[in-house]
């Protein structure tokens, strides 16, 4: 049945499973919300239980991550996992999956803000889940995790990488072992709020929420699924409500965020290849973008390194992070 529920979501010629729909899991049972919106509900809360939701999909080309929920489900319904904790499993943007795209009129991972008023099925599937997840935090009091998965459109010097998102909330230590175990070579610290949807969760729940860069944008059936085992292995953890995998932190590599290069105008193009891959680093003095209206970004005082330079966004939008490297958290 979850099976099914991943592959009609996303059927080209959608007949939407039924919201309201209910069955049984080994462990507990499943109810349908909303489109793409699966909630798994335990019999018994396992004694390390947390309320967790995983996303993927928010952006509708990053496609590893909907496989891997799609294994991570089948483990499941085999009866290899046993339900011990909430879930809320959640494919963020359906349309834009099912036509292969980031997204169809706007980018989805920046409306996530209370009170948006902006109107279109992007802004209307915020509002949506926003809504369901207030709704499943409020269900569940118990520690509250979220894990939005994603993949990048670059190559990256770390393919696998957690992006920590700006809140009061703090970060549990034991996320960044759980995040080494799983396989995450990076973090970055954001510097200031960004209305995405792990910033949701934080901000407004004070989850622990990350955004996880699972590797590279590919279509569907190109992923190298071997490479997140481990991810798939904290997943399972969740799942089960079993204490997260520790990992060693010395496996990652850690910065922080110190400035983001905004698009302005339609003048505006990176001054370095379409093929730089993330983490790259650039000496003080080199050129890193020219726009007609906030005119040239040149690095100052310390190298940088640029993480998702992406010249095609929308004005006004971020077309990269710049980055330095910081210390581990203690
Ligand atoms: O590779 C890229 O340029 C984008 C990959 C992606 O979708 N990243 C997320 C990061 C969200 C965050 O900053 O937490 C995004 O841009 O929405
Ligand atoms: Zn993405």
């Amino acid at each position: 049945m979850l099976d099914e529920w991943l592959a009609s979501s996303l059927d080209a010629d959608p007949v939407e499973p039924r919201e309201g729909r209910s069955g049984k899991v080994p462990g507990g049972r499943y109810r349908l919300h909303a489109p793409g919106v699966l909630e798994l509900l335990p019999d018994e809360l396992a004694p390390e239980a947390q309320a967790c939701v995983v996303s993927a999909g928010i952006h509708g080309n990053e496609t590893a991550p909907i496989e891997l929920v799609g294994a991570w489900l089948a483990r499941l319904e085999a009866g290899q996992l046993r339900l011990g904790a909430p879930v809320l499993v959640i494919l963020g943007n359906l349309e834009a999956i099912r036509q292969g795209v980031r997204f169809c009129t706007t980018n989805l991972n920046r409306l996530f803000q209370r009170g948006l008023d902006l109107e279109g099925d992007e802004p209307d599937r915020a509002r949506e889940l926003m809504a369901v997840v207030d709704a499943f935090f409020a269900r569940h009091t118990l520690p509250r995790v979220h894990y939005d998965m994603h993949t990048a459109i670059r190559d990256s010097r770390y393919p696998r990488f957690a992006v920590e998102p700006f809140a009061d909330a703090e970060t549990d230590p034991a996320q960044w072992h759980g995040l080494a175990a799983a396989g995450m070579q990076a973090a970055l610290h954001q510097h200031r709020h960004s209305w995405t949807f792990s910033h949701y969760s934080k901000h407004y729940h004070a989850a622990q929420a990350f955004t996880l860069e699972l590797g590279k944008v590919r279509p569907f059936g190109e992923n190298d699924l071997d490479a997140l085992a481990g991810m798939l292995t904290l997943l399972e953890a969740l799942l089960e409500g079993r204490q997260m995998p520790s990992g060693n932190l010395e496996d990652v590599r850690f910065f922080r965020v110190v400035s983001e290069l905004m698009r302005q105008s339609q003048d505006f193009e990176l001054c370095f290849s379409e093929q730089t891959p993330n983490f790259t680093e650039f000496a003080v003095g080199t050129q890193l973008a020219h726009d007609g209206q906030a005119g040239d970004t040149v690095v100052e005082e310390a190298p940088v390194a640029v993480v998702f330079p992406n010249a095609q966004v929308e004005l006004g939008a971020r077309a990269a992070l710049l980055v330095r490297a910081c210390p581990p958290p203690t």
